[in-house]
């Protein structure tokens, strides 16, 4: 029998087995990057007023067909870890500032692939890390340099249309116009007396019908549901809130009542119709006139609503709850109990109403909440005017925290190309290698603009660069047919948030830099558990043609 012989100590002796792992720089950097590469030259086609959408179908085999960058990363389930680190910083960026997440990984992308050059030229991993750091700072420290128009009243709508048109019309080209006035007119009627907005108190209700123009903001909340009761509107009413179903809660797990006969049996049901009708005429009692349910409506407990004069409604979701429940001034309430001293809110009108044909109940109430009643033909066109609108809830929100604004149309990124460049050129040692690359990268945005939009880049990017070295930082890439490939983004109004646009090159440069100073990458073995059912490989072919 041969002896056993030991392998000698190494790093896959000290893992448990089924560990992969891969080291230095072919292995671990180079394979990361092709996989950076990869996301980005996905997200790439949809980036900008001319991107393409993606459609996607997700695990529960719903369609989806979408530009959002923050969306497609939700709905993608990337098994890559280094992908998946990358998707990661895009999704901080969408949820921080709800925009600029595809920005985020074009320029990531961008910034390992000029990385990769370096490595492979000679460079140490440190010195492209300290470049790329270096021109982090230095991009960030000239933006605020390169502002050109600062939002002087939050609550003028003409003047907020104006900033937020670039983008809202990076979903939706061609409505910027108006769908900036729509969405300026709303943000200024949810901004608080204090000077706060927060997106949450606009609500987005998507009615199927009409075109976009037929959109609208409505004042107070509306919701598209029906009111379940017989009563149909209150005025200065009470609401009570309540996240549970609207009748007596039952056990989750089964159970046997043995009844000796039939009365028994009738006393049993007595006693339950009697229980529900005290709660809800203790709910009448307590001076409610709305009653706002999350889960189903028992007919027994709707018909007592109705003897008592009492309105309901069923909401669906749990987050249009807290929405009524913050702009009502409600504490949801967790079982059918009498509400406590303070836990009801109070609206001025609530009344069911038709739009379209579809019927929706509306919560008129003073104060900063407001709705946008959005209209059209197709599912996916009410989806891309949804993206478009909360694009735009989420820049004014940037706006109140910074009035700022840069040059956008990939302006204030070739602004930045150009100064880093020349001062890359001048610097002593290996830093200036990172920082000549870190210029390069930023040109891949405005150089995306142009091919997303069918110009020529090369011709495209040689005259914004040369306009750009002769001083005019606001010189832009204009999409749309005719004319000439460039235009001064701050006269024709795309304007970008300073606070996004900041934010973009400081995630973009740390996951670069993070990524680049990874030397191992471990996978562990997948833990057990039942085995997920395989997706089907053949899901693009008839079922009879299926093996
Ligand atoms: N009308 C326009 N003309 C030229 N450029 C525009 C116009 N509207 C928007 N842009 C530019 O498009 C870019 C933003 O595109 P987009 O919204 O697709 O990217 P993002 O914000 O990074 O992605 P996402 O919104 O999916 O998170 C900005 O640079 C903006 O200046």
């Amino acid at each position: 029998m041969a002896a056993h012989v030991p392998l000698p100590p190494g790093l896959p002796q000290l893992l448990k087995a089924g560990t992969r792992y891969f080291s230095g720089l072919q292995e671990s950097l180079f394979s990361h990057i092709t996989a950076c590469r990869a996301l980005a030259l996905c997200l790439r086609t949809s980036y900008g007023p001319l991107g393409r959408n993606k459609l996607l179908v997700t695990h529960l085999g719903k369609a989806l067909c979408t530009a959002h960058a923050g969306t497609i990363l939700r709905e993608l389930q990337l098994e890559n870890p280094v992908a998946r680190l990358l998707g990661a910083a895009s999704q901080a960026q969408e949820e921080e500032t709800g925009d600029g997440a595809n920005a985020v990984v074009l320029l990531a992308g961008a910034l390992l692939d000029n990385a990769e050059k370096l490595l492979r030229a000679g460079l140490p991993v440190a010195a492209v890390r300290d470049g790329y750091d270096a021109a982090c700072k230095e991009a960030v420290r000239l933006l605020p340099g390169l502002a050109c128009h600062a939002l002087v009243d939050l609550r003028d709508p003409d003047g907020v249309a104006w900033a937020l048109r670039a983008a809202v019309g990076s979903k939706l080209f061609g409505y910027q116009d108006f769908l900036a006035g729509l969405v300026a007119r709303c943000c200024v009627a949810a901004l608080s007396p204090e000077g706060a907005f927060e997106p949450d108190n606009v609500r987005l209700c998507k009615v199927p019908g009409g075109g976009v123009t037929d959109s609208r903001l409505l004042e107070g909340l509306v919701f598209c549901t029906e009111a379940e009761s017989r009563v149909h509107q209150a005025r200065e009413a009470r609401i009570a809130v309540y996240g549970c179903p609207f009748g007596l809660a039952r056990s989750e797990t089964k159970g046997t009542v043995r009844f000796q006969g039939a009365a028994e049996m009738r006393a049993y049901g007595d006693a339950e119709e009697e229980l529900l009708a005290r709660r809800v005429r203790a709910i009448a009692e307590e001076g409610a006139g709305v009653v706002v349910v999350g889960g189903r409506v028992d007919p027994l407990a709707l018909q007592f609503a109705d003897q008592l004069g009492l309105m309901v409604v069923r909401l669906g979701s749990r987050l249009e709850l807290q929405r009524l429940c913050r702009a009502v001034g409600a504490v949801p309430l967790a079982s059918l109990v009498p509400p406590p001293p303070g836990a009801m809110g109070h609206c001025r009108r609530v009344h069911l109403s038709e739009i379209g044909s579809t019927a929706v109940v509306v919560f008129r109430q003073d104060g900063p909440v407001a709705t946008v009643l959005l209209r059209g033909a197709t599912p996916e066109l009410l989806c891309s005017l949804e993206e478009a609108v909360t694009d735009g809830l989420n820049t004014y929100k940037a706006l109140v925290s910074d009035r700022r604004l840069l040059p956008g149309a990939g302006a204030v990124e070739m602004a930045l190309a150009v100064r880093l460049a020349t001062l890359g050129t001048y610097l002593p040692g290996l830093e200036q290698y990172g920082i000549l690359e870190f210029a390069q990268a930023l040109k891949t945005l405005p150089a995306t603009l142009a091919e997303n939009a069918g110009l020529p880049v090369n011709e495209t990017m040689a005259a914004l660069e040369a306009l750009h070295q002769l001083g005019t930082a606001t010189a832009g890439v204009r999409p749309g047919e005719g004319g000439a490939p460039t235009m001064d983004a701050a006269r024709e109004g795309v304007l970008d948030s300073l606070l996004v646009k900041e934010r973009v090159l400081r995630l973009a440069a740390h996951t670069a830099t993070t990524l680049l100073g990874v030397s191992h990458i471990l996978v562990a073995k997948k833990s057990g558990g039942p085995k997920v059912r395989g997706e089907n490989p053949n899901w693009d072919l008839e079922p009879d043609a299926l093996e």
